[in-house]
C-alpha cells in the first residue's frame, strides 16, 4: 500500500465551508477535480449561476469560482454520483446546535452528519478517504467511521481523516489562501497514515508543510522563557539569582541549557501569535484547559513586563514623575531592528503614563518605526505630546546624561561595552541601573556607585 494520488475530490455540503474551501482546491490543484454537491436545489442553481450571483458572500470567491468552474470545479445536486466517482470526500454539511433532546441548546445536532455518512457508506463501491471538516464535536470522525463500517460493501475501504476548517467568514479566501494551519487528524495504522499523506499533499500545493510543526515549537520555546521569568519573581521575592538557577536547571541533560535567559520579556512577531493560535485551536478542539494553559505562558510574559515597569517605579521612590530615564534598547531582541511586540514598547508606554522623561537609544531601530510603535501603543495620546516626553538620542552617553536611571531592554552588545564611569559622573544622583537583560556586570557597576537592580536578583 502506498498513499493514493488525489485526483477526484467530492465536497458534499456546498455551504460556507464546503463551497470556499474547495473552491480555494480546485484553484490551487489544478490537476484534481472537484465536485460541490448539495441537496439543496436552490443553492446549488446559485453555485452555478450565470452571471455569478452566488449563494453566499465572500470577498475575492467571485474570482475563485469565476476562474475554475467549468473547468475542475464543478456543482451538482446529484450527491451518489459525486461519491461513486470520487477517491476523497470532504462532509461538510451542517450541525447546527440542538434544539430539543439531551444536549439541547449547546450540543451539536449530528443528524446531517449521519445522514450523509450513511449515504456514503449505501452508494461507495470503491476505497474512499472520507474527511470531516466540521470543526464542532471531538468524537464525530469515530462515529463516522463507525457507521462506515458497519456499512461498508466487501472490498471497499473508508479511511476517515479530521480536518477541521479556521475560517472565519468575511476573510475565508485569505484565511484558505493564506492558513495558519492545518490540521488533519487519522488513525495511526499504516493505512490511516497514508490517507492523512494524500490530504497533505492536496494542501502541500500551496501550504507550507511545516506551520503546526512550527507552532509547537515556538509554543515550547516561549514557554520555556515564561516558566524561567517566573522563577525570576520568586527570586527577586527572595534574594536569589536567576542566572545560577538556570544555569544549575540547565546542566540537566533533560532540559538543557537553551532558552532559559530571563528577561523583561519575550518580544517578536511569532511568539506571542503562534501562542495565541494554539489557544484558539484548543479552543476549537474544546480543550479549554490546555487553551488556558497556554494562555497563561502570553500572561506571564505581560505580568513580567508590568513588574519590571513597576519595580522602576518603587525603586525610584515611588514615583518617576518628572524624571529623566534613558531606556537602552528597543529593538525585541539584539542584533535586529524589528520591534514587533518588543518589551520596550510596553516599558516606556507605562513610564509615559508616569508621566516621565525618556530618553531612548536603539543602534538600530529608525526613529520613525520608533513613534509609529510608540503612537499605536497609546492611541490616546497625540504623537506631539509623546514626542515632548520621549527623546530619541544618538548614542548611549547622550541618552544617559542628566537621569536618574538607566534601563537596559535589549541585550545588545555595545551596552555591555559602555563607559559606565564616564556615565555615572553625567547622571543624577543616586544614579540607578535597571537591567532587564542581565547583560551588565552588576558587581563592577556598584562599584563604581551605581545602585543596580537586576531582574531575578533581589536588590543588592
Ligand atoms: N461557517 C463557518 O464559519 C464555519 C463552519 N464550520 C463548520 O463547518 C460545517 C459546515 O458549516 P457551513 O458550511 O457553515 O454550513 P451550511 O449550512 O452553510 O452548509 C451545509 C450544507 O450542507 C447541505 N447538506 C446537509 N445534509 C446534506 C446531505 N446529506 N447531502 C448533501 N448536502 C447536505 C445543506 O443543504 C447545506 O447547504 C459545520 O459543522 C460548521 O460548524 C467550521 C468553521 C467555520
Ligand atoms: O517563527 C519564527 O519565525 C521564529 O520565531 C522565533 O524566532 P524570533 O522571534 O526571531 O526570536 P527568538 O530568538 O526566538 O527570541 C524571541 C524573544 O524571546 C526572548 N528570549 C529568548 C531566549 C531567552 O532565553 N530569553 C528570552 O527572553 C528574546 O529576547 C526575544 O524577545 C524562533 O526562535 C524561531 O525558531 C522561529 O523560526
Amino acid at each position: 500500500m502506498s498513499p493514493v494520488k488525489v485526483q477526484k475530490i467530492v465536497c458534499v455540503g456546498a455551504g460556507y465551508v464546503g463551497g470556499p474551501t474547495c473552491a480555494v482546491i480546485a484553484q490551487k490543484c489544478p490537476d484534481i477535480t472537484v465536485t460541490i454537491v448539495d441537496l439543496n436545489e436552490a443553492r446549488i442553481n446559485a453555485w452555478n449561476d450565470k452571471d455569478f450571483q452566488l449563494p453566499i458572500y465572500e470577498p475575492g470567491l467571485v474570482d475563485v469560482v469565476r476562474a475554475c468552474r467549468g473547468k475542475n470545479l464543478f456543482f451538482s445536486t446529484d450527491v451518489d454520483k459525486g461519491i461513486l466517482e470520487a477517491d476523497l470526500i470532504f462532509v461538510s454539511v451542517n450541525t447546527p446546535t440542538k434544539k430539543s433532546g439531551v444536549g439541547a441548546g449547546f450540543a451539536a445536532d449530528l443528524n446531517f452528519v449521519e445522514l450523509a455518512t450513511r449515504r456514503i457508506a449505501a452508494v461507495a463501491t470503491s476505497n474512499k478517504i472520507v474527511v470531516e471538516k466540521s470543526t464542532v464535536p471531538c468524537r464525530t470522525a469515530e462515529s463516522m467511521r463507525t457507521i462506515l463500517e458497519a456499512n461498508a460493501k466487501p472490498n471497499c475501504r473508508f479511511d476517515i481523516l479530521s480536518n477541521p476548517e479556521f475560517l472565519a467568514e468575511g476573510t475565508a479566501i485569505g484565511d484558505l489562501h493564506k492558513p495558519d494551519r492545518v490540521l488533519i487528524g487519522s488513525l495511526q495504522t499504516p493505512e490511516g497514515l497514508d490517507a492523512c499523506k494524500s490530504l497533505s499533499e492536496v494542501y502541500a500545493h500551496w501550504v507550507p508543510r511545516d506551520r503546526i510543526l512550527t507552532l509547537a515549537a515556538n509554543a515550547m520555546l516561549a514557554q520555556r522563557i515564561s516558566s524561567i521569568n517566573a522563577l525570576s519573581a520568586i527570586c527577586e521575592a527572595t534574594g536569589a539569582n536567576i542566572d545560577e538557577v538556570a544555569h544549575a536547571v540547565g546542566y540537566d541533560s533533560r532540559i538543557g541549557p537553551k532558552f532559559l535567559k530571563a528577561s523583561v520579556g519575550f518580544g517578536g512577531s511569532c511568539f506571542q501569535k503562534d501562542i495565541l493560535n494554539l489557544v484558539y485551536l484548543s479552543e476549537s478542539l474544546h480543550l479549554p484547559e490546555v487553551a488556558a494553559y497556554w494562555r497563561q505562558v502570553v500572561e506571564m510574559n505581560e505580568h513580567q513586563k508590568s513588574r519590571f515597569s513597576k519595580r522602576v517605579v518603587d525603586t525610584l521612590f515611588n514615583t518617576i514623575t518628572g524624571k529623566r530615564i534613558a531606556v537602552l534598547g528597543f529593538a525585541f531582541k539584539a542584533d535586529t531592528g524589528d520591534t514587533r511586540e518588543s518589551a520596550a514598547i510596553s516599558l516606556i508606554r507605562d513610564f509615559q503614563k508616569e508621566r516621565a522623561n525618556v530618553n531612548l537609544y536603539d543602534p538600530q531601530v529608525e526613529a520613525s518605526q520608533i513613534w509609529q510603535d510608540l503612537s499605536e501603543a497609546s492611541p490616546e495620546i497625540s504623537l506631539e505630546t509623546i514626542k515632548k516626553q520621549v527623546k530619541i538620542c544618538s548614542s548611549s552617553l547622550e541618552a544617559c546624561r542628566d537621569a536618574e536611571a538607566v534601563v537596559i531592554a535589549t541585550e545588545w552588545k555595545e551596552f555591555k561595552e559602555i563607559d559606565w564611569e564616564t556615565v555615572y559622573k553625567g547622571m543624577n544622583k543616586p544614579a540607578f541601573v535597571f537591567d532587564g537583560r542581565l547583560l551588565v556586570d552588576a558587581e563592577k557597576l556598584t562599584k563604581i556607585g551605581f545602585k543596580v537592580v537586576t531582574i531575578g536578583r533581589g536588590n543588592l
